[in-house]
């Protein structure tokens, strides 16, 4: 991996915490932590793993800057960075790295096919909770170490912030902004993706259902609000167990959830939602024995404003629940069979 000349680290980087620490968005914070140190460290690649739910080092972003020379000779720097979706299947030379470090508890370098491969921890008070990774020619000098270090530090603990700004309290998902923030997020990357009919065919789809506890007001009112609060943190757990690592659960507010899926077709999405339905049905709640809930569901696409994939969503679930609760609606499905009628607002021409 080839390197160019650190710059001088110290002011650039004061200047940077200034740009990382102003940013309200967790994703772009990641990107904005990577923009901030390949240029510091002079390297090309840098990339960032977290430890997941399940304790598993997943592999989250990957920045990286091309340098060419213009006819003219002088040097353009492009950047780009990739996203990428959890992935826990790692190189076994990176995870013996990352594993040393974890053992260690301090950053650990090691030879790689272009030099030195290292690897600094992300810390979450005493814990670990991710690791930034690259390659470099030679070794950091003190003042480079004590830089990197540091920095970590300052994003780390601003990240940890955020981060609790957009949980919910009690179950320790995601809240409402959050889920607001990832979802405007996703339609924009889905919006700027080519859309022919053959990738349309190749690529996975995103669902969003809204599942709301079926008469939890009656559980509030007959066990109390502490055992409501209980049963919110056990239905939130039971669906999160019963979700694959890429699907995202979000508490809404009140006893509504939001779940984001990626399904291939309408078949598959309807066995999700239903795996979430029975598992939260058949777990047994103590005290309360039985609860269930009902959903509605839609498919998040660029042609249909956020907000109303989410109302349309809501408008199933609430046919779900007139229809007897405990059951989970498909939007265009009640549409077809002349349940709803499409609202005006809310979906896009495309021209
Ligand atoms: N314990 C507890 N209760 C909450 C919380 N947030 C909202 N609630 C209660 O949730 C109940 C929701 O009641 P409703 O909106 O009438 O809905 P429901 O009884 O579930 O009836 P359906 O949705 O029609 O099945 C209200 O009594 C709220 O006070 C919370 O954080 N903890």
């Amino acid at each position: 991996m080839p390197t160019e000349r650190a710059v001088s680290p110290l002011p650039g980087t004061l200047k940077k915490l200034g740009v990382i620490t102003a940013i309200r968005d967790t994703q772009l914070v990641e990107q904005s932590l990577l923009r901030t140190l390949a240029p510091i460290l002079g390297v090309l690649e840098t990339s960032l793993y977290r430890i997941n739910g399940q304790q598993q080092v997943t592999h989250i972003l990957h920045h990286s800057r091309t340098g060419t020379r213009d006819s003219d000779g002088a040097e353009r720097i492009s950047e780009r960075i990739d996203a990428i979706r959890n992935e826990t299947n790692l190189p076994e030379h990176i995870y013996m790295l990352i594993d040393n470090v974890r053992l260690l508890g301090q950053a650990c370098h090691r030879s790689g096919p272009n030099g030195l491969i290292f690897c600094y921890p992300l810390r979450s008070g005493e814990l670990q909770s991710g690791y930034l990774v690259f390659e470099r020619g030679g070794k950091l000098t003190e003042v480079e170490d004590a830089v990197v270090t540091g920095v970590l530090q300052v994003y780390s603990n601003y990240y940890a912030l955020l981060d609790s700004s957009q949980r919910d309290r009690l179950t320790g998902l995601h809240n409402r902004y959050a889920m607001e923030v990832g979802l405007d997020r996703l339609w924009e990357e889905l919006s700027m993706q080519p859309s022919t009919a053959q990738t349309q065919a190749r690529r996975d789809c995103y669902w969003l259902g809204v599942l709301d506890i079926d008469h939890f007001k009656q559980i509030n009112d007959q066990f109390g609000h502490v055992i409501g609060d209980e049963i919110l943190l056990l239905v939130s757990r039971v669906m999160g167990k019963t979700m694959r690592r890429t699907d995202l659960l979000f508490r809404y507010g009140g006893e509504e959830f939001i779940a984001i899926v990626e399904a291939r077709d309408l078949e598959k999405a309807v066995q999700l939602f239903e795996r979430l339905r029975k598992a939260v049905e058949t777990y047994r709640y103590p005290q309360v024995g039985k609860v269930t809930l009902s959903g509605g569901f839609s498919m998040v696409t660029p042609t249909v404003l956020p907000k109303s994939v989410l109302e349309r969503a809501d408008r199933a679930m609430y046919e779900a629940k007139k229809a007897g609760r405990n059951r989970v609606f498909h939007y265009h499905t009640l549409l077809e069979q002349g349940v709803l009628q499409e609202l005006e607002t809310g979906s896009i021409t495309l021209f």
